[in-house]
């Protein structure tokens, strides 16, 4: 694969793009359910004359089949067409060298110490200065929004660790590089002397510092000697708080300082440290504020022309990764109009049947490919490398490539100036009257900052690419309860409900700019919320009908039920195989299905009630972080698969009720037709099969209602709640 002659040199490409096979045949398939489909709607409406019992559920449920069917409609096009990238890092070394790489700014973000420990974070951080990458073109950003000393402290710590980890690393060429899943993944049995004498000794290092730093978390504060080693502190006074605290620019390692150099005489790269300036009474527009922050401080530090942005949780497990993304951007051919490369989120506490649905297989295997088989990608806000250039506004027809490579830092400065000169760029009042949040930088006003702004940058004419390599980039953490994973979908879907609602409606805001294939994948995920509304329609009406005997369905032996039929099997056959294809089991093909239902049924209703409040003016954008540290008794819980039913109670009595629902309306229709009560009731069939899949797919909420008794089962008030609310929809309902 790697070629040495001249000539090569200039016209072999250093990444190679493949499309997904049987596309065609997918087409196929994809349009005999549209048929489906369509017949389904027609027998809606054919028969709408015809009923004369249940009118109005026959009117909802024919509402709800045309929300499901458009929103189907919406999902195809990001199967069309599916793309996958080969880089060729070797080729790159080989035409570059070492000296002419370009250099690199790494973002991490954390936000609060005690949902984000900072163990977690230098663990990241370590990893991102490990990178097999000359490290001084390497440098990395901390954000701070927490504002927290303790972040500080760990930070300093692992700075100081980074001189033997990072030798450490090149030198036996280790892998993952942050230290902690490292230790957790490998040991040092069957290995050389010299190689199981520096592995003791380096994690005898990190268990020093990790302990350390639990400590200080512990106590929640920092320990008096360190504090006063490190002038750094002085910065951080007992009025200090999270939302209230003025700027803290510190360069911990100066990349320049070459006395700032590892065990082996290697310079590390630059860290920085940065807490923006934060008043209650100035928005901070959380985690995109942080990075429209950082892309300032780092302009005026190092200035790379490449920005790679990680949540505090993402760490790198691929030492090559800068080197793959690079290939991408570094091609003659095809690299000078790339915007930014986007990895899949993974995480690294998927358990087998990843019953919470964290994993996102299909979305990562298929659909995020399948929007870059039109050209773009969706950014998703970490494990992303943005060409500075393009999140500075820039449109692609007024770029010129060589600004890019000339990005040089501005070397005369000493620290003091170059922290003093930073904290002016970090005030809250800094953007007042600017255009960062609207055509600079990250986009305010949504969560999820990291959809719009990929939706913005691909307006203005700039590709960008989808990579999925086999072996995984970055890492993370998944929710290990039900109401973080609620709390998480919550904030997607209200965010990219929002989205859909503002101006940057993929189908207008992108009207002429992108393909309208990139649009419908855009909206695939922006519509989430909505599509509560019909789920919710179907999992209510249809056990109240079947119940009071009135038939939503055609009977078995119609033939319109064939429409029905077909488009349920067929479009959950191939969702199960596309679930197998990605590796998984069946059982957590199940789960994925479960999860979806309970998102649809309560995260996804609040996000659509909250974006619809913030959309008529009554409430304000917010951020619930994801909680990423675990109680043992949580992660016991979440080891074994069983699901925990923390969280809100409303949110609770909602999926209780639903499922006790279904429950209730399919006994009473198996006693009607037991009882022949009415010459219709072979027309109840499939109520009956719907009603049982509900009643089996929500097994795991009986088990919480009426047979555990661990803590994360269902409380007999909710439990109580739930039955009457029940009871009552189903015999009060106006049918
Ligand atoms: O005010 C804030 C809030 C969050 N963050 C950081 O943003 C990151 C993502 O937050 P997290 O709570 O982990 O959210 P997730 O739902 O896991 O994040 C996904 O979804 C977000 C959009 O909702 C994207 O920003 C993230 O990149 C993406 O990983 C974390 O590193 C946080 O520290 C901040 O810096 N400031
Ligand atoms: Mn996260």
């Amino acid at each position: 694969m790697e070629e040495k002659g001249v000539g090569e040199k200039e016209c072999v490409p250093l990444f190679e793009t493949k499309e997904g096979r049987l596309r065609g045949v997918y087409k196929v398939f994809s349009c005999t359910i549209f048929v489906a489909i369509s017949l389904i709607w027609v027998f809606r409406v054919v028969n709408m004359g015809t009923v004369t019992n249940g009118r109005w559920a026959w009117i909802a449920v024919f509402i709800s089949e045309l929300g499901f069917g458009l929103y189907w409609i919406i999902t195809q096009s990001v199967r069309w067409r599916i793309l996958y990238q080969t880089p060729f890092k070797h080729r790159l070394f080989h035409r570059y060298g070492e000296a002419n790489l370009p250099a690199v700014d790494i973002f991490v973000c954390t936000a609060d110490p005690m949902l984000e420990p900072p163990c977690m974070v230098i663990n990241t951080i370590l990893s991102a200065m490990a990178y097999n990458y000359p490290s001084n073109k390497l440098s990395v950003y901390l954000s701070d929004d927490g504002g927290s000393e303790l972040t500080f402290y760990a930070l300093l710590k692992a700075s100081i660790f980074s001189k033997h980890w990072s030798p450490f690393c090149r030198r036996f060429n280790v892998e993952p590089r942050s230290p902690e899943s490292y230790f957790a993944t490998q040991n040092c049995s069957n290995s050389t002397a010299e190689f199981a004498q520096a592995w003791l000794f380096i994690k005898k290092l990190y268990e020093d510092m990790k302990s350390e730093i639990e400590s200080a978390v512990a106590m929640g504060k920092v320990p008096e000697d360190a504090r006063n080693e490190h002038r750094g502190f002085s910065q951080w006074n007992p009025k200090t708080t999270k939302q209230d605290h003025p700027s803290i620019v510190q360069i911990i390692i100066d990349g320049r300082d070459k006395s700032d150099v590892d065990g082996e005489g290697f310079q590390l790269p630059t860290v920085v440290y940065v807490a923006r300036e934060k008043r209650p009474n100035y928005p901070h527009h959380f985690k995109a504020g942080a990075i429209n922050t950082l892309i300032r401080v780092s302009s005026e530090i190092s200035n790379a022309p490449f920005i790679l942005n990680l949540d505090c949780d993402m760490y790198s497990n691929n030492a090559d990764t800068i080197r793959e993304i690079l290939c991408f951007f570094m091609d003659e051919k095809k690299g000078h109009d790339i915007a930014y490369v986007q990895f899949p989120q993974n995480y690294n506490n998927i358990t087998k049947n990843d019953h919470y649905a964290n994993s996102y297989l299909v979305i990562n295997e298929f659909e995020l490919g399948g929007i870059s088989g039109y050209g773009a990608s969706l950014y998703c806000g970490t494990g992303c490398l943005h060409r500075r250039e393009s999140l500075s506004g820039t449109y692609l027809k007024d770029y010129k490539t060589e600004c890019d490579i000339k990005l040089e830092r501005n070397d005369n400065r000493t620290i003091e100036e170059l922290n003093e000169g930073s904290k002016a760029l970090t005030t809250c009042t800094y953007e007042q009257g600017t255009q960062w949040g609207k055509e600079m930088g990250l986009v305010y006003g949504t969560p999820v900052e990291d959809i719009a702004t990929g939706l913005v940058i691909s307006c203005r004419g700039w590709k960008s690419i989808y990579y999925n390599p086999e072996r995984k980039a970055f890492v993370g953490v998944a929710p290990t309860s039900l109401e973080v994973a609620c709390v998480q979908h919550k904030r997607w879907s209200e965010g990219m409900f929002q989205v859909f609602f503002s101006k940057y409606c993929p189908f207008i805001y992108g009207h002429g700019k992108i393909n309208f294939g990139v649009q419908m994948g855009y909206c695939n995920y922006l519509l989430w919320a909505p599509m509560s509304l019909p789920t919710l329609c179907y999992l209510i009406v249809s056990p109240i009908c079947l119940l009071h005997g009135i038939p939503l369905f055609p009977q078995l032996s119609s033939p319109w039920s064939l429409a029905f039929a077909y488009a349920f099997l067929a479009n959950y056959g191939y969702s199960l195989c596309e679930y197998l294809s990605c590796g998984s089991t069946a059982k957590g093909w199940w789960n994925l299905q479960r999860m979806k239902l309970i998102h649809r049924t309560t995260s996804y209703l609040f996000g659509f009630l909250d974006a619809m409040t913030k959309q008529l003016g009554l409430s304000q954008t917010n951020f619930s972080i994801t909680d990423k540290a675990v109680t043992d008794d949580i992660q016991k819980r979440y080891e074994q698969e069983v699901i925990d039913f923390g969280g809100s109670p409303i949110m609770l009595t909602i999926l209780a009720t639903v499922a006790l629902l279904n429950l209730f309306g399919l006994i009473g229709g198996i006693k009607r037709i037991m009882m022949d009560l009415e010459s219709n009731s072979s027309q109840l069939i499939v109520q009956i099969m719907l009603c049982s899949l509900m009643v089996l797919i929500n097994l795991p909420v009986f088990e919480a209602l009426f047979i555990r008794n661990d803590k994360g089962c269902i409380s007999s008030l909710v439990m109580l709640k739930s039955i009457v609310l029940a009871a009552l929809t189903l015999y009060l309902a106006p049918f």
